[in-house]
């Protein structure tokens, strides 16, 4: 397969149809934008190795910012459904790749989540979901950790939210400080979760390892 239609695959692999993937005005516009920093760092753009790398920068861009052409509450809306449970509902260990927006290099890691169904529960893969969605835009911990919060307990109103994220940021690793192993943890609850035995539950069932 070529390495265009690879991309021109990826919206369809990852049920994402209705983004409009590839604006090529946009992209033209990002890939030219690129060989100019390709000349400012001393490369050669029209080098063999470097032709293409433009056009593939500009679309890596496109995909790593993906989340912005998506609802993240649409997304949950979609697979909601009538179920007398309530007890927690932990999913844990979701990878969570997104990009500073400080410097636009990577952060990484994983994201805890759980929920307490009020009525209603939802498609477990939603959950991973409303996380990417989030996660592929220009972002900080903080804010991606309570707009997944936020997301799961506007829309499907549970009686409770909890996310836990813990990410290595590249910006602290490979420059800067250059700290390799340095993890950054942040959380958000809200409902049951305030309450100190439920959240002591939450965090003692994504330490444990169960599966
Ligand atoms: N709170 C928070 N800070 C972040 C995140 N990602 C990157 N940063 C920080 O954003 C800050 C930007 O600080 P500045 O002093 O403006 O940038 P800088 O000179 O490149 O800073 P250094 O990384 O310390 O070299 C840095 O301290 C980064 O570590 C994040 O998700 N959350
Ligand atoms: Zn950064």
């Amino acid at each position: 397969m070529s390495l265009d239609n690879q991309h021109d695959d990826f919206a369809e692999e990852n049920g994402y149809a209705k983004i409009d993937r590839y604006n090529s005005k946009k992209i033209n516009k990002i890939a030219a934008n690129y060989a100019e920093i390709l000349s400012e760092i001393g490369e050669n753009p029209q080098r063999e190795g470097l032709l293409k790398t433009p056009e593939r920068v500009a679309k890596a861009l496109q995909f790593l910012t993906h989340g912005y052409d998506l609802d993240a509450a649409e997304v949950l809306r979609s697979a909601m459904f009538q179920e007398d449970y309530s007890q927690m509902v932990i999913v844990k260990d979701i990878e969570v790749y997104s990009m500073c927006e400080h410097h636009m290099l990577p952060f990484f890691g994983k994201a805890h989540i759980a929920y307490i169904p009020n009525g209603h529960i939802v498609g477990l893969s939603k959950i991973p979901r409303v996380v990417d969605i989030f996660a592929r835009r220009l972002q900080v911990q903080e804010r991606l950790t309570n707009e997944i919060r936020d997301c799961i307990q506007d829309t499907l109103k549970p009686a409770g939210v909890a996310v836990v994220m813990e990410c290595k940021h590249m910006c602290m690793s490979m420059r800067g400080i250059q700290k390799q192993n340095s993890v950054t943890t942040t959380s958000a609850f809200t409902g049951q979760f305030i309450i100190e035995k439920t959240r002591s539950e939450f965090l003692r069932l994504i330490a444990a390892n169960l599966a």
